[in-house]
């Protein structure tokens, strides 16, 4: 009876840190992510049980630097069969924090469900003294069976905040107050209970026009870096690899050097889409014909998304559209 009360969620576990062990109490930054089982983990947070009835599977068990697209929509296909099922009130995926934000942003855009999805790291292993996990994890699972977490398109909980998945990044290595959004936070939690201050305004999961349903494959997009004295080479090299679109991380307003401006024009008539991001480091604000002729190029901006969701975002559009037009309202949209 106390059972049916309660919210059911399923953990679903990737690996990461908050899977991590180190050697010592004293390994906060030496250890080895993705060592810990995904029972063990639950297990570790008895306290889960009183939020809600918890279950786990473990879907993958990797560091989230060494991801793919494949390990992307394969878990994506995983959240999409859960949210679908009358059982399930809430998802959590475990994850880790190099490529957190990538992966809620690609949640974000092609789970068609109101129901929470909510995605958690952790900055230290559980091993090491001050863990952070065991904390992001509850707060995860709280939210996740709370009804007003609901329609807020996929959600990450990281040191007591509620952050959205679209905007949220991680800012910083180390500290555990690492994954921040340009536009804030949405809300905190706080011993279970979660106070909401703001909504996300962009589309997403059920107000989106992707579905993970109608996605088979994911399209090779690259991304390539600038700097002072940068040269072409990196795009070149993508586009020899068979790249369909290239993230120009440009400095400043995305701006794209004399030296590489020939190239990218080149490729676009080749067919290949330029999408220009920046690489400043508290949110980039590139906008269309702003230092760089975006409509005689061609190109598409990427607004404030930072480059690796950028090109999150470019490969979900690409599965449907290969028209810049359609490609850079997308950009305004998501
Ligand atoms: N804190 C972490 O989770 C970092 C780790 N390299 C990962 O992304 O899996």
């Amino acid at each position: 009876q106390e059972a049916a009360s309660k919210p059911n969620v399923v953990i679903l576990a990737t690996g990461g840190t908050i899977a991590g062990a180190g050697a010592s109490a004293a390994n906060s930054a030496t250890y080895t992510a993705a060592k810990v089982g995904v029972d063990q983990l639950i297990a570790g947070v008895p306290e889960l049980s009183q939020l809600a009835n918890v279950r786990g599977e473990q879907v993958m068990q990797i560091a989230s630097e060494s991801i793919t697209n494949e390990n992307l929509l394969q878990l994506a296909r995983r959240v999409a069969e859960l949210a679908d099922s009358n059982d399930v009130d809430g998802i959590v995926i475990t994850h880790g924090t190099d490529t957190l934000e990538e992966t809620a942003y690609f949640l974000d855009l092609v789970e068609k469900t109101d129901k929470p999805i909510i995605v958690v790291g952790s900055m230290r292993p559980g091993t090491a003294m001050s863990a952070d996990g065991m904390l992001n994890l509850y707060n995860a699972v709280a939210v996740a069976g709370s009804k007003d977490a609901r329609g807020k398109g996929v959600l990450v909980t990281m040191n007591d905040e509620i952050q959205s998945g679209r905007d949220v990044s991680k800012t910083m290595n180390i500290k555990t107050e690492a994954f921040k959004s340009p536009w804030g936070a949405l809300g905190m939690v706080v011993e279970g209970k979660s106070y909401w201050f703001r909504l996300p305004s962009k589309r997403h999961t059920m107000n989106s026009e992707f579905d993970i349903k109608n996605i088979k494959t994911l399209p090779n997009v690259g991304i390539a870096y600038s700097y002072g004295n940068v040269d072409d080479s990196a795009y070149k090299a993508l586009a020899k690899d068979g790249a369909k679109a290239i993230i120009h991380v440009g400095t400043g307003n995305g701006s794209v050097s004399s030296r590489v401006v020939p190239t990218l024009q080149a490729l676009r008539k080749d067919g290949v889409q330029i999408i220009r991001s920046s690489h400043v480091n508290n949110g980039g604000f590139v906008l269309r014909n702003a230092e760089q002729p975006d409509d005689k190029n061609d190109w598409v901006v990427a607004h404030d998304l930072n480059p690796q969701k950028a090109r999150i975002l470019a490969m979900v559009a690409l599965t449907q559209t290969q028209d810049s037009k359609e490609l850079q309202r997308i950009f305004w949209e998501y």
